[in-house]
């Protein structure tokens, strides 16, 4: 059995979660929605671009007029702008939300995306893309309200290429509905999993970025797009791409791939397939240090294969996924032609031996394949000890990994209401991508503070992090992009860099009207 058509097979959080729209994250289960009696935060701090921009019912009816339907209630508003990002979550429960003043506008084919630009634009309103709100940054918050567009109805699989093997969807197709028909329909998967694959949809996966559990063999999405439509802030369309490698100017596909909705709406995707393998096979280490894994997760990387799974914990997150008491354990997995999966591990085996030693791989592998996609519950609240929890993954150089780990740990360690006060650690690493030069690391942090310390805790842990990572000159993020939540430190990471990318903003979006207040704003 092989890891793409498991993930079809077992399915999203044991079948816990919206089919083909988005899935509330727990938390939004908890919030008393009636005690939203302050002013969105995030409207009232802010000081750059139109604040909080109010769409007329002129306005309103000329969408009506465009869109499949509008819908200006602000209670159903605040439900489809919720998102994962923990700090809307502690927004939302002190009573003053991230979400300004809004209306929802819902279509489902390109001219629909066009027409509204050119009217948004005319008018100088707000859009901010809404997919599935699974964005862990706050990055389709509509924090100068305006219109939020929802492009969950663009959910056409349109075609398939049995030739190229490219696949061709609507931007609002979720992850679930398009590997299942792929997998049944033509045998072939994007091999593409984020752990959100079910709640997240292809258009965010390009606005965002994202990477899956197998980028190690299939890349990450920017390595999978062929082909992009896009809608400008103008209402112009074009097509971006169109085959894989090209050397007609620089590559422009990029500049939507991760633009997290500020550069234009991304309208069509083409997407490369590969067959549906067969066959797969595991292996599992056991490290004393998580150095010494993060040095045989290297030797593997740098002995040229290319595990479609290879992931290092450390002893926290080994003990806490695998109730192994000591070490840190390095899962590798492969699918694909048996010779090529066997002599792949083989390689790899012989790269990681000198760093520690093989254990039996079956139940790793297994509670792996079992649990990768199931969503913790949120724990219940008691207003003197709340427990508040963050991810937090980066990219870096092997050369400054292991030192980059261990600055993170001991900075977010020392951030009062770090850990659950009785020896805890509150903090842990994985690495679940690598290449030959770099890989990702992903923290998870948590604290119990009182219910009033839950946002300083949160800021401080993310200012602690974030030093240590810009001063191993790491990337601020691998997959899950910038939002809101590192706006702050993205000028000392990107340097003189920044100053092109609010060129980039302006030439594209002359008015400020995409998903201002984020990405090359300001
Ligand atoms: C439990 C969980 C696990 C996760 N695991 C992973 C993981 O393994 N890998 C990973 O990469 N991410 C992961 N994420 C993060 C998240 O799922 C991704 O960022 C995802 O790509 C967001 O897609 P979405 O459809 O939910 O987009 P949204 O959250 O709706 O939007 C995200 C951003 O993209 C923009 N956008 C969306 N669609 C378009 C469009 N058509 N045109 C222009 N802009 C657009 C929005 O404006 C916004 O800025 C995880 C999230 C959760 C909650």
């Amino acid at each position: 059995m092989t890891i793409s058509k498991q993930a079809i097979q077992r399915g999203f959080n044991e079948g816990r979660y919206n089919v083909g729209e988005p899935t509330p994250s727990p938390w939004y289960a908890t919030i008393e929605h009636d005690a939203f009696t302050g002013r969105p935060r995030y409207a009232a701090e802010s000081d750059d671009g139109p604040n909080s921009v109010t769409v007329t019912p002129e306005i309103i009816a000329a969408l009506a007029e465009i869109a499949d339907s509008v819908d200006a209630d602000r209670a159903s508003l605040m439900a489809r702008t919720r998102d994962w990002w923990p700090a809307t979550m502690l927004a939302h429960s002190e009573g003053a939300p991230m979400t300004a003043d809004a209306v929802t506008v819902h279509v489902s084919r390109t001219p629909q995306v066009q027409a509204i630009m050119r009217l948004a634009s005319t008018h100088r309103i707000p859009v901010t893309v809404a997919a599935g709100r699974s964005n862990v940054v706050g990055a389709a918050l509509p924090v100068h309200g305006g219109i939020v567009l929802d492009v969950t109805g663009m959910n056409q699989i349109m075609s398939f290429n049995s030739t190229d093997l490219t696949v061709e969807t609507g931007p609002g197709v979720f992850g679930d509905v398009l590997e299942s028909h792929l997998q049944r329909a033509w045998g072939v998967t994007t091999g593409h999993w984020p752990s959100s694959f079910a709640i997240s949809t292809v258009g965010g996966w390009v606005a965002c970025r994202g990477a899956g559990q197998l980028s190690t063999r299939y890349g990450k999405i920017e390595d999978m797009v062929s082909e992009l439509d896009v809608v400008l802030a103008s209402g112009e369309l074009v097509t971006l791409g169109g085959t894989h490698r090209a050397a007609v100017g620089p590559d422009l596909r990029e500049l939507f791939l991760g633009s997290e909705g500020t550069l234009g709406v991304i309208t069509r995707i083409v997407l490369r397939t590969h067959r549906l393998p067969d066959y797969g096979s595991s292996a599992a280490f056991l490290f004393d240090s998580f150095g010494d894994g993060l040095e045989a997760c290297r030797a593997i990387m740098q002995a040229g294969v290319t595990p479609a799974v290879m992931r290092l914990y450390d002893e926290i997150e080994t003990a806490r996924h695998f109730a192994i008491d000591e070490g840190h354990v390095l899962l590798l997995a492969d699918e694909g032609h048996p010779s090529l999966v066997d002599t792949t591990l083989a390689i790899a085996r012989e790269a990681a031996a000198p760093h520690g030693r093989e254990i039996e791989s079956a139940d790793v592998f297994e509670t792996w394949l079992q649990t990768r996609y199931r969503i913790r519950p949120v724990a219940p609240r008691d207003a003197n000890r709340v427990l508040t929890a963050d991810t937090l993954e980066i990219v870096g150089r092997w050369s400054v990994l292991n030192r980059l780990y261990g600055d993170v740990l001991e900075a977010v360690g020392l951030v009062s209401g770090t850990g659950d006060g009785a020896g805890r650690r509150g903090v842990s690493a994985h690495l679940s991508h690598a290449y030959s030069d770099s890989a990702s690391l992903y923290f998870t942090m948590y604290g119990i503070t009182t219910s009033g310390e839950r946002t300083r805790w949160y800021r401080a842990v993310w200012d602690a992090a974030n030093d240590v990572i810009l001063r191993h000159g790491a990337q601020l993020s691998h997959h899950h992009g910038v939002g809101i939540v590192r706006l702050p430190y993205l000028e000392d990471s990107l340097g003189a860099a920044h100053r092109v990318m609010h060129s980039v903003k302006k030439a594209l979006d002359p008015l400020g009207v995409l998903n201002p207040g984020k990405l090359g704003s300001g």
